[in-house]
């Protein structure tokens, strides 16, 4: 059995937006949040609206709590692959991208 983290796609990811499948990018990470639309204190709206994409600034503008955060690390699903990661953003912990992460 392989642990290797499943890699999505930004075109894969960019069709999950929809209350049937919503998913989302959080620092390179990939989460499923349809189940949480519903239960969001700021209102399912929201959610769909960041869906389908990179929901970074928005989540960290808001300042969420660290509560929020961990609601966010249990729906993972996966992770963005290396290829379209942009340069500042780094998945959290364990970064392996070459564009982000220099080498020394
Ligand atoms: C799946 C991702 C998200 C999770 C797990 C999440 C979770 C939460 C939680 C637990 C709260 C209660 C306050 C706190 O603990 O910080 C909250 C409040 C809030 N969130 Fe999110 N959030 C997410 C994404 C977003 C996004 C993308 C936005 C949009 C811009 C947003 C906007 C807000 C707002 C405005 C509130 C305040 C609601 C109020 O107090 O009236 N959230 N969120």
């Amino acid at each position: 059995m392989s642990d290797e983290v499943q890699q999505y796609s930004l075109e894969e990811i960019k069709v999950h937006n929809t209350s049937e499948s919503a998913w989302c990018i959080y620092k390179n990470g990939v989460y499923d949040i349809t189940k949480y639309i519903d239960e969001h204190p700021g209102g399912g709206e929201q959610l769909l609206e960041a869906s389908g994409g990179d929901m970074t600034e928005a989540f960290d503008d808001f300042g969420h709590s660290d509560n929020a955060l961990q609601i966010l690390k249990k729906l993972k699903i996966g992770e963005l692959r290396i290829e379209d990661r942009t340069t500042d953003k780094k998945t959290e912990g364990n970064c392996r991208c070459r564009k982000c992460c220099v080498i020394m």
